[in-house]
């Protein structure tokens, strides 16, 4: 089986604007993911991160180019992935656990009861299975958002800036939850993130995106183990760099 697990070639996208003119989004992108690496991807405001994932993970089609999964052309969303963004995608209707076990497939009640309330239990939702979301904190409904989204077991996590809503500490102790299950269960992840201490504090490898229309303008490896220290050496002179990259005054 190959290591690639995804591979984007040469994606190029815009958007109708005012007058039949055209807004270049992205590009020209071609970079791989490898199996169960963790990559993450900054740039500036409004450059075409959300657009580029959209497209990666099948939500809208490139103008030219392509990318493929596991050796197969991505047409369409596939469930092999899933995506979890900031507006959140837990149903305010169901429970906690009803919402774990929506996208389940089987028959057996109590067996998908159970492997929801397992994975509630996992991200810290133990005791709050019967809650309905508008009665957990906002910290908690992300966990819950978290356990939806490992509940179905994908193979690739597109997350498109999951934590910006929440408060600095609530940020950091998700950053380190979905750190704790990544390490438990292997995944492919393609974080999108206007923090750049996010990226490094979690990823493999940071893609900084160029202004619109995007292109990638660098790429650096994170290569140091977990759990990481944001003021380690290390991770300060990446910082430095990736702000640099970014026309930051680091
Ligand atoms: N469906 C669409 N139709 C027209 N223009 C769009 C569409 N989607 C995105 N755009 C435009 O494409 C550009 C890039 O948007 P996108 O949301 O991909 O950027 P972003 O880097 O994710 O932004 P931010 O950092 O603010 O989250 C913006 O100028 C936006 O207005």
């Amino acid at each position: 089986m190959s290591d690639k697990k995804i591979v984007v070639t040469d994606i190029r996208k815009g958007f109708a604007a005012s007058k039949g003119a055209t807004l270049p989004v992205v590009g020209g992108i071609s970079f791989t993911v490898a199996d169960g690496e963790f990559v993450a991807i900054v740039g500036p405001s409004g450059c075409g991160k959300s657009t580029l994932m959209n497209i990666i993970a099948g939500f809208e089609r490139p103008d030219s180019g392509s990318v493929q999964v596991d050796g197969a052309e991505q047409m369409g969303p596939s469930p092999k992935g899933i995506v979890i963004s900031q507006h959140g995608s837990v149903f305010p209707w169901l429970t906690v656990r009803q919402n774990l076990m929506f996208g389940l497939n089987g028959n057996d009640h109590g067996d998908k009861a159970a492997l929801a309330d397992h994975y509630a239990a996992m991200v810290g939702l133990k005791g709050f299975e019967s809650a309905y979301p508008h009665e957990l904190s906002g910290g908690m409904l992300k966990r819950a958002e978290l356990a939806r989204a490992f509940v179905v077991k994908p193979e690739i996590l597109y997350m498109d800036e999951p934590f910006s809503a929440l408060d600095a500490l609530m940020n950091m102790r998700m950053r380190t939850e979905l750190l704790r299950i990544l390490g438990e269960e292997r995944h492919t992840v393609l974080l999108i993130t206007h923090d750049v201490e996010e990226a490094i504090y979690m990823a493999d490898r940071v893609l900084v995106l160029s202004p619109r229309p995007t292109t990638i303008q660098a790429s650096f490896r994170v290569d140091m183990p977990h759990p990481r220290k944001l003021s380690s050496p290390e991770l300060q002179t990446l910082r430095e760099a990736i702000l640099k990259e970014l026309g930051l005054q680091a």
